[in-house]
């Protein structure tokens, strides 16, 4: 691992090398980059209507539908009827164009004394002012014309195009909408109003937006970047390293997503900001560390070697740490590629490898470049005569509002019970608020609501129908079903319930037709507006329509009948609601000798929201799980990895409870908050915790470790939590909703994971011993000495464990005096490496009773009795041993009974050894001496 972190520093001109190779290579694939902001980006692989859709789609043509909304004060001009007509023929001149129905080719059938007319409302610009009101007229009056193709006022009226996708044209919505917007723009001057609505406009918006976005948020990020690194780190140099990182692995990113064929979308949009936030937060690590270091280097060694020691003391202490933090951020962005949704998948792997090619670029490159061009000085630290190099990092050393945190986090460690008992109720109530989160993976919902976009959908919603269409397709085994009454009528029904329903805006079907023409059958008579009670009355009615009018509505052996249905409901949640209900509805309507599909491209984006909330369980499921296998292993023990999870599980349950509390939906963008916020939290919790750690080794007092790692991460973890919170709320500035919801929800998740951290887990901590010191001793020791020595005769390694857990590891040097004759002291020792010399001191004469080695055992006697150590323990070489406190180990032994029972047997043990030992000694004596 050092030499992977190293390899940087020791072969400089060859990372450079890799590096600028390996950057022209992915950024010879940015010209393969291109921009998908397709609807079908939006939808699940796995929807099983998707080939129904097709066929219904064949038969009754694309419900992908453009509407042209055109409006004047005086529509009925011939200036503006024949504008009116130019623009339909140079619609339906479009190679992608299947078809256009305006008020050219719409049919009006009305009964003129006794006599039915049927023709187009319009054939051709009216010759004169009696015909243009006529026209006017049929419009107003077809109620299949009137909210579809004109306005209850006659002021507006819709060109309604149906667009057939070229699949092999990667960039075709772009095209369309140009080419729609070429043919209408030259009679636009003859409105006050025209505009175009559809699946082309939605991902026109939405490019333009994405590119405005990549405009706006990229520099406004480096800003914040650079402002949040100056003020923490006070260092000018500091801000140049991750703006250097982020954009060679932007770059890497990028162009392989050129050769691998992904393209940018709107979530990958902000995959720059992304890098160049959370990238940064590795680099003010790592900048902290090299500062630190700097203070242990002699102060006049030359510059060379300042840096070189000042970048080998940052990779010691934060190699680890580093590559950890790396990995679980990457996987967190990396989860989300299990979605469903190309959308997600994309963004997922956008970020992941951008992710992780900062992490390789900043551990190889940073060291590389701060043992070059580092800063020699840190005005971060005191100098080094100003303060003593060798002490930890005290609360005296840190001011300003880091020192308010810091003694608010000191104060709630201080009363665990009140944090636990302020915690636990916080998390039930945004929990249940979590439950009340909904989905919503509308096109139209991922723009602000003041967007031009927004504001044309509703203006058409308004005056007309909604722009979203779906089919219900009915099918039934008999041929010509629908010429029966019976089958009419289910229509009709079903129609009658979605108008009586409300929550959409129209349908349309074969009935509505057949029950016009029986209306004017019988003068206009509104009751009349029935279906024909025979089939002998349907053939007649037939008669009155060219199949065109009916295409859409029924299939050529009328076995199979299409209503179409039009909304504006960009909520996905409601919608749900209302398709399952209608779906219901239709069904119990039609029979069991009918099948009922609801189909369409709208209904399957909105499905799609169900896996975005499949994908979000999985791979929030998979992340944590992840983590706590990593970190369990890292430290040892499953608490480890239990500690590690709860400051990151916290945050994700605020969000979700602020989602809850305000309306605020789960879609692609705030789907990937979750994963996202795990990944990031986790690095604080990885630093604290390795700390932790660290400090755990050197003192056996808990809190006294917690005390010192909280002083010793604050300043990095506030600094790179501020930053992040900073980097994210600028994504607020996002022209997309779900980008600014995005972004204000991983702010607060920053916020939470931070005060988690450092109230939370020093809580947590003080609770428990992270770090097994018996691993840590086997490890250094070997693991046969403790089990084979005396003192941990007969127990479990269990037990020996829970026993090592008391003891402080304590270094002594040759010549050291361990214990004192005469002195008192209730510790006892177990040495684990060196050895040391006991000897009694009588009369001004020493005698030495024994030599003891590692696995011997010292001090015993004042350990269980409190009395004057009986002899003098000199160390005869450098070594360590385990220290036991009597006070220490017998409160907590408390709790274990069976451990201080076998600990106090094999004290006892030792000491009959001694015991007989010494008798056998003193009698060689007295046989040596005669007597
Ligand atoms: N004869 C002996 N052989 C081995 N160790 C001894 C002997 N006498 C004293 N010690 C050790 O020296 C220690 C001095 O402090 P204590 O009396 O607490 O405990 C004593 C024993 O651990």
């Amino acid at each position: 691992m050092q030499n992977f972190l190293t390899f940087g520093v020791r072969h400089r001109t060859l990372t450079a090398l890799i590096i600028a190779l390996v950057t022209i290579v992915c950024g010879m694939g940015l010209g393969k980059l291109r921009v998908d902001t397709s609807f079908d980006s939006l939808i699940s692989d796995s929807d099983p209507t998707k080939i129904i859709y097709e066929k219904i789609k064949d038969e009754f043509g694309s419900d992908n539908t453009t509407i042209i909304y055109v409006r004047s004060a005086n529509l009925w001009t011939e200036e503006r009827i024949g504008a009116l007509e130019n623009m339909h023929f140079a619609l339906e001149d479009l190679p992608f164009v299947e078809r256009v129905d305006s008020l050219f080719n719409v049919r009006s059938i009305r009964d003129r004394n006794g006599m039915i007319d049927s023709s187009t409302v319009l054939d051709g610009v009216p010759f004169d002012d009696e015909e243009m009101q006529q026209a006017r007229d049929n419009a107003l009056y077809s109620p299949l014309i009137v909210g579809n193709f004109i306005s209850k006022n006659g002021n507006v009226t819709a060109i309604n195009v149906s667009i057939t996708k070229d699949p092999n044209d990667p960039d075709f919505d772009r095209h369309a909408y140009r080419a729609i917007e070429d043919a209408i723009s030259p009679y636009r001057a003859a409105f006050d109003e025209v505009f175009q609505v559809g699946p082309p406009r939605v991902n026109q918006d939405t490019e333009t937006n994405l590119f405005d976005d990549l405009a706006l948020l990229v520099p406004l990020s480096l800003g914040v970047l650079t402002a949040t690194i100056l003020v923490f780190l006070r260092s000018a140099f500091a801000p140049i390293i991750p703006m250097i990182t982020s954009t060679i692995s932007l770059v890497w990113a990028f162009g392989l997503m050129g050769y691998f064929g992904i393209p940018v979308n709107i979530l990958s949009a902000m995959v720059p900001s992304l890098v160049i936030v959370i990238g940064s937060t590795e680099d003010t690590h790592m900048l902290a560390g090299y500062l630190g270091g700097l203070q242990h280097s002699d102060k006049d060694a030359p510059a060379r070697e300042k840096r070189r020691l000042a970048t080998l003391f940052l990779i010691r202490h934060l190699g680890l740490p580093l590559i950890l933090t790396s990995v679980t951020t990457t996987l967190g962005f990396a989860a989300n590629g299990m979605a469903d949704i190309s959308l997600v998948r994309d963004f997922a792997f956008a970020a992941s490898v951008a992710i992780a090619g900062n992490g390789i670029i900043t551990l190889m490159l940073v060291p590389l470049m701060l043992s070059l061009f580092g800063p020699l000085r840190s005005r971060l630290h005191k100098t080094a005569t100003d303060k003593d190099t060798t002490s930890k990092p005290d609360d005296h050393d840190i001011h300003g509002p880091v020192a308010l945190v810091l003694k608010f986090c000191r104060a709630a460690a201080g009363k665990p019970r009140m944090v636990i008992g302020i915690t636990v109720p916080v998390l039930l109530i945004f929990g249940l608020f979590a439950f009340q989160t909904k989905v919503s993976n509308d096109p139209i919902a991922a723009f602000k609501s003041h967007h031009p976009l927004v504001q044309d959908v509703n203006k058409l919603a308004d005056t007309l129908s909604g722009m979203e269409i779906f089919y219900i397709n009915l099918e039934s085994p008999q041929p010509n079903a629908f010429k029966k009454s019976e089958n009419l009528q289910k229509l009709a029904d079903i129609k009658h319930y979605i108008i009586n329903d409300g929550r959409f805006d129209n349908a349309l079907s074969f009935a509505d037709h057949l029950s016009l023409v029986n209306r004017e059958f019988h003068g206009g008579d509104p009751a009349m507006m029935v279906v024909p009670d025979s089939e002998q009355l349907v053939d007649q009615y037939l008669l009155f329509f060219q199949r065109s009018d009916l295409e859409s509505y029924v299939s050529h052996d009328f076995q199979r009948a299409n209503i179409v249905v039009r909304h504006n409901i960009h909520n996905s949640h409601d919608l749900k609601q209302a398709v399952a209900d209608l779906a219901a509805k239709a069904s119990a309507i039609a029979g069991p000798n009918i099948r009922v599909n609801l189909v369409g491209q709208n209904l399957m984006i909105n499905n799609a929201a169900e896996d975005l909330i499949k994908a979000q369980v999985q791979s929030v499921a998979l992340l944590l799980a992840v983590i706590f296998v990593m970190m369990s292993l890292v430290y040892t023990s499953t608490i480890g990895g239990i500690l590690s999870l709860v400051p990151n599980i916290i945050p994700i349950v605020i969000v979700f409870g602020i989602m809850g509390m305000f309306d605020i939906p789960l879609n692609p963008g705030t789907a990937t908050v979750a994963v996202i916020a795990i990944g990031i939290a986790i690095d604080d919790t990885i630093h604290l915790l390795s700390s932790y750690a660290q400090e755990s080794r050197q003192t056996v007092d808990r809190l006294e470790a917690v005390r010192r790692t909280v002083s010793g991460q604050a300043i990095p973890a506030i600094s790179t939590s501020v930053a992040l919170t900073a980097g994210f709320i600028v994504l607020l500035w996002s022209n997309f909703t779900i980008l600014a919801q995005f972004g204000g929800l991983s702010a607060i998740a920053m916020i939470t994971a931070l005060i988690a951290d450092l109230v939370i887990t020093p809580v947590l901590l003080s609770y428990v011993r992270l770090v097994g010191l018996y691993e840590i001793l086997s490890l250094k020791v070997g693991q046969d000495l403790i089990n084979n020595s005396l003192l941990f005769k007969d127990m479990s390694r269990y037990q020996i464990r829970k026993a090592i857990l008391l003891s402080e590891v304590v270094e002594f040097k040759k010549g050291d005096r361990l214990v004192d004759q005469g002195s008192i002291g209730r510790d006892m020792y177990f040495i684990l490496s060196g050895s040391a010399s006991v000897s009694l001191e009588r009369d001004g004469h020493t005698t030495t009773l024994a030599t003891l080695k590692e696995g011997s055992v010292l001090g015993e006697l004042g350990f269980v009795h409190e009395q004057e150590r009986t002899a003098n323990v000199d160390a005869l070489s450098n070594g360590e041993m385990l220290l036991f406190n009597a006070d220490t180990v017998r409160r907590n032994m408390r709790l274990y009974p069976h451990i201080a029972a076998k600990l106090n047997l094999n004290i006892a043990r030792i000491l009959g050894a001694r015991l007989a030992e010494t008798s056998s000694r003193l009698s060689d004596y007295h046989r040596e001496k005669g007597t």
